[in-house]
């Protein structure tokens, strides 16, 4: 399919939400990635957090298959399902080390407001979309932290002896640019022939991801929980 007129689409949503990709970079909790002094409750809550938020994300990909015609797009979940159960369970290992806590026991907690917040929406997107919005609710997810950690190679030029290095390194390397750029592409082609009504809802979605990824960031840090604590806190079962 010719890119030609819409080929900017992910370029033009990138560029609206710029405000809020640098909101993300200067937060204290991507800050204290950078300074390598984030808090050991920052990283436990944060894991927690984003262990159940990847799980969510394994299902959005699963309802992105269930809408798919082509098996180039089953193929491409396939692969994103692969990497975040086989690559993405490193950068949490590597702050569960900082932290000095097994991976396994932050696993299985139930989700904070702000982490509902976020899965609920990909869901309901995934639930009610078409592909296209389905490609622009999940969008932000690897790009804010794709840029993110790429200005901080740029900003700190971590070594090896930084606490965060993996971290850093996972999401600034060249393995995320190729998987978030078939995203893109995807997108871009899916604009082509998108309805403007769908084209606002698709640009809607992905500002209030972003929007979230910075909520997430800051759910961490603060380390936002329930008002009231009802469930002990405890692992439950899903
Ligand atoms: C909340 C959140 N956003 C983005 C990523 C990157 O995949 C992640 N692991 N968690």
């Amino acid at each position: 399919m010719s890119l030609s007129l819409n080929s900017s689409f992910s370029r033009q949503l990138r560029q609206e939400a710029d405000p809020i990709f640098n909101a993300i970079y200067e937060h204290p909790f991507v800050q204290g990635i950078a300074k390598g002094t984030l808090g050991r409750e920052q990283l436990i809550h944060y894991v927690k957090q984003d262990f159940e938020y990847l799980n969510a994300y394994m299902r959005v990909y699963g309802l992105g298959i269930s809408k798919c015609t082509d098996r180039q797009d089953i193929a491409m979940f396939n692969d994103k399902i692969g990497f975040i159960l086989n690559s993405e369970v490193h950068p949490h290992h590597n702050f569960c080390r900082v932290a000095g806590v097994s991976y396994e026991e932050l696993q299985g907690y139930p989700l904070a407001p702000t982490a509902q917040h976020y899965t609920k929406h990909m869901l309901s997107v995934a639930a009610q979309g078409t592909l296209g919005e389905i490609f622009a609710v999940l969008l932000p997810c690897p790009w804010t932290y794709m840029e993110s950690a790429a200005r901080i190679i740029r900003d700190v030029q971590p070594g090896l002896d930084h606490p965060f290095y993996e971290w850093i390194r996972f999401y600034g390397d060249t393995l995320i640019q190729p998987r978030m750029q078939l995203l893109c592409d995807r997108l871009d082609e899916w604009a082509v022939t998108a309805s403007p009504q769908e084209k606002e809802r698709m640009r809607e979605h992905f500002l209030i991801s972003s929007q979230l990824e910075y909520k997430f960031f800051d759910m961490a840090y603060t380390l936002q929980d329930w008002p009231v604590q009802v469930l002990g806190g405890e692992p439950v079962e899903h």
